[in-house]
């Protein structure tokens, strides 16, 4: 079950259509001449619309530069970064901000909510922020799905760090975005709340077709993924299908090691 990640290079065979996001020769370095830092080495990889994928791999192998750089929150010093077959590095700041506000969605660990507006305002926020229309019905629609339908006047302070996770899940939900980023978005919740938000996860993907890229620690979060990509020093260092939480283990516990070749 688990690659090396060569053949992720490759077109899936589905076409560019089908493809929510690729990145090509991806790199990224920090610092200067005599301090720097390779936190991405020439990343390619390609992913068809309609997936959910967890990004593991050991503490400082670029897992937030790579999830940074693809979602346009940061620029890679070379390499190219496409949405749905558009190109989004390459533009002015202005240019990117535009393509990431329609094209992305985001869900951080410590979910980045407003205190002071409630929970319908929160999730509308990225509708005002790209001066696009917002459809009454439609939110309310959203946070229903989310189990929040009745809290829409409620402040982030009077609700659960799993509900919290839930307005964020709704505002990365409410522009139809392209692709959508979580950074550890269970890494603060109990494991029922954790659950609950990884199955939401899912169903944004079965359900509605949306294409979700996670970065994790966590294997039993990453079980919730169809696929799992590996980070070492990096660079891809493989990939699974069809994750479970024992092989997921157990492949970051070999991580680099040759015997991963074969498994
Ligand atoms: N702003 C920065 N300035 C200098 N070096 C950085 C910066 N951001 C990241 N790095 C370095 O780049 C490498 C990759 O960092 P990154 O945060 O992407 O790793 P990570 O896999 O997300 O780690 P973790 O699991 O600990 O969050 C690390 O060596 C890190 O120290």
């Amino acid at each position: 079950m688990f690659r090396r990640t060569d053949r992720r290079n490759q077109d899936h065979g589905t076409g560019p259509a089908a493809e929510a996001l690729r990145l090509v020769k991806v790199t990224k370095t920090y610092g200067g001449a005599e301090n720097a830092v390779t936190a991405l080495d020439g990343v390619t990889l390609a992913l068809p619309r309609g997936t959910f994928t967890a990004v593991m791999g050991p503490s400082g192998s670029g897992k937030s530069t790579l999830l940074q750089c693809a979602a346009g929150l940061d620029r890679p010093d070379s390499g190219i970064v496409l949405v749905d077959g558009a190109e989004m590095t390459g533009g002015t700041e202005a240019e990117l901000t535009k393509f990431r506000r329609n094209r992305i969605g985001f869900i951080f660990q410590q979910y980045n909510l407003l205190d002071t507006l409630t929970v319908a305002q929160n999730t509308i926020l990225p509708l005002k922020l790209a001066r696009r229309r917002v459809n009454r019905a439609r939110v309310e629609e959203i946070l229903t799905a989310v189990g929040l339908g009745d809290r829409l006047g409620h402040r982030p302070d009077q609700l659960s760090g799993g509900q919290r996770q839930r307005v964020a899940i709704a505002r990365a939900l409410i522009t139809e975005p392209s692709v959508i980023f979580a950074d550890e978005p269970t890494g603060a919740l109990d494991t029922r709340s954790a659950r609950d938000i990884l199955r939401l996860l899912q169903e944004t993907v079965r359900v509605h077709g949306r294409t979700v890229v996670m970065v994790t620690h966590d294997p039993v979060a990453a079980s919730y993924a169809d696929s799992v990509m590996f980070l070492a020093d990096g660079r891809l260092a493989g990939e699974m299908h069809r994750p479970t939480v024992d092989a997921v283990a157990e492949a970051l516990a070999h991580l680099g090691d040759d015997v991963m070749a074969g498994v």
